[in-house]
């Protein structure tokens, strides 16, 4: 996608003015981090980081942002420095796919403040949106088991959202897309069946399937449900299943998109078994989301594939990832946010997170926050309940944010969606059930390093009125 660094909130522009005409060398450190899981989750997948440095490796205000912004009445010496803006600073962050959890840094700015401020929305707008899919996709996987999961959403996607959906469903666990730019340009695998519109078009059901069959007999699926699916779809699937058997092809799966899905994928896989086609694969879609085939699969459906939309690509019922980008240092001095609502009192200092895992490489279920200046930390506290803490020397200690970019160029190499995926999948088994439950799942802990908690609460009473 083509985005220019107007791809922005105006007050980013606006607040720049002001930073270039008194402090134009200002650095500072933001972190970037959510509140809340999503969908109640007990976890989150974290996704969008590669898109966020391919744009900001070549980011630019074009001439015609520039045309924009002087009629809006920015000043001329302002301007010429847009016409030269770069993003220049380093970027610390979580490996794509990772498993992460609210109120911690997920990734940290630290730049000029001008360039920090300009990126801010393209950041948000990037890594909210795919976390939110890659959690959604990430929960739809863990009710599928080793179902085979399909993306067919871009059609109710939110305009071109669907772009990023597709490559976020990806990295979640979904097998493939029916989004070909997406496909195409992430090297997803792509695939797909047929609409009612095709078989519509024919005066006979039957004629649909022959004429598809011989043209396309390669992962050919049926849609079967037109005008009645075990009268007419699947006796009718199960007649060209047959030529395409004399003719050395074989009909990859039926499709199921309307009805008890229980109960018809049952019925089929009979009635396919009795007619030896047991290596035809059922494919059912209709506003499928986790909780849909969670029951399926407990009514013992007999569904290979599962094509899901809507409820994927729009995140459905979370309209939105509550991600947040907070200024945490400037000029090496440390800065917060105060708020009545303690959950929302930002955290300051450039900072490293760390995992603990146990003997056996499974996460415990605590992330401490430390200064980055501190190295490792040994006893986390609650953040704010002082009764609380745990001693970490029994565990491993994984830090959890790597520098990514240094002066505005990359500086690991960019995994491909299908490493990602793996690297997620490999990660959730490390997470403990009890945090994967849809119901009333664990609370992971998140802690203070007792430096962190001490600072912070030195800058709160500073602060206090
Ligand atoms: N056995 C089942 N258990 C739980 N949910 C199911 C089952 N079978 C289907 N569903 C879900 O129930 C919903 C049924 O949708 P709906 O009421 O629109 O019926 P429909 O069969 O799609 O009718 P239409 O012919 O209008 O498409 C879908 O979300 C579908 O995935
Ligand atoms: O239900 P979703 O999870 O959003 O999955 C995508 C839906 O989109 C298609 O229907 P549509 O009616 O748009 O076209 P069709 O004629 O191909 O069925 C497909 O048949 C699915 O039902
Ligand atoms: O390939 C399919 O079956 C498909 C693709 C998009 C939407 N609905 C179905």
């Amino acid at each position: 996608m083509n985005i220019t660094a107007a791809y922005t909130d105006l007050y980013q522009i606006t607040m720049a003015q002001v930073y270039f005409g008194t402090k134009p060398d200002g650095r500072a450190v933001f972190d970037y981090y959510f509140r809340h899981n999503p969908f109640k989750s007990g976890y989150s997948i974290f996704a969008g980081l590669k898109d966020v440095l391919d744009i900001l490796e070549t980011l630019e205000f074009s001439s015609s942002d520039i045309s924009y912004l002087e009629q809006k009445g920015f000043e001329s010496d302002f301007l010429e420095y847009l016409k030269n803006f770069r993003f220049k600073g380093n970027i610390y962050s979580s490996k794509e796919g990772d498993v992460v959890f609210p109120n911690r840094p997920i990734l940290q700015v630290e730049a000029n403040i001008i360039e920090a401020q300009i990126i801010e929305t393209l950041l948000l707008n990037i890594l909210n949106f795919q976390t939110l899919i890659a959690t959604k996709a990430s929960r739809i996987k863990f009710s599928a088991k080793d179902g085979i999961l399909l993306d067919m959403g871009l059609r109710r996607a939110h305009a071109t959202g669907g772009y990023y959906a597709s490559r976020a469903a990806a990295i979640g666990g979904f097998d493939s897309t029916s989004n070909v730019k997406a496909a195409e340009d992430y090297d997803i695998p792509s695939t797909g069946t047929m609409a009612h519109s095709f078989i519509q078009s024919y005066d006979e059901e039957l004629q649909a399937f022959r004429d598809f069959a011989k043209m396309r007999p390669e992962n050919c699926v049926f849609l079967i449900d037109t005008y009645n699916t075990l009268k007419s779809g699947l006796p009718n699937a199960i007649t060209v299943a047959k030529e395409m058997e004399k003719r050395g092809d074989r009909l990859l799966g039926v499709r199921l998109d309307s009805g008890d899905l229980a109960y018809l994928s049952k019925k089929t896989r009979a009635i396919l078994d009795d007619a030896n086609l047991s290596y035809v694969k059922i494919v059912a879609s209709n506003q499928l989301d986790e909780y849909v085939i969670k029951s399926l699969k407990e009514q013992g459906a007999s569904i290979d594939i599962f094509g899901v939309g809507t409820n994927l690509v729009t995140g459905k019922p979370d309209a939105a990832l509550d991600g947040v980008y907070k200024l945490a240092e400037y000029n090496d001095t440390p800065r917060i946010k105060l708020s009545e609502n303690i959950i929302k009192i930002s955290l300051p200092f450039k900072k490293q997170v760390y995992r603990m895992v146990d003997d056996n490489g499974m996460f415990y279920g605590a992330d401490a926050i430390a200064l980055f200046s501190e190295g490792n930390v040994t006893l986390m506290e609650h953040p704010f309940d002082t009764t609380k803490s745990l001693e970490l020397n029994s565990f491993k200690h994984e830090p959890l944010l790597e520098l990514v970019m240094k002066n505005g160029k990359r500086v690991l190499p960019s995994r491909s969606v299908t490493e990602i995926s793996k690297y997620s999948q490999s990660r959730l088994k490390q997470l403990p059930n009890e945090y994967k439950r849809f119901q009333n799942p664990h609370i992971y802990k998140i802690g203070l390093s007792s430096t962190l908690k001490k600072e912070r609460d030195t800058l709160i009473n500073k602060h206090k009125f």
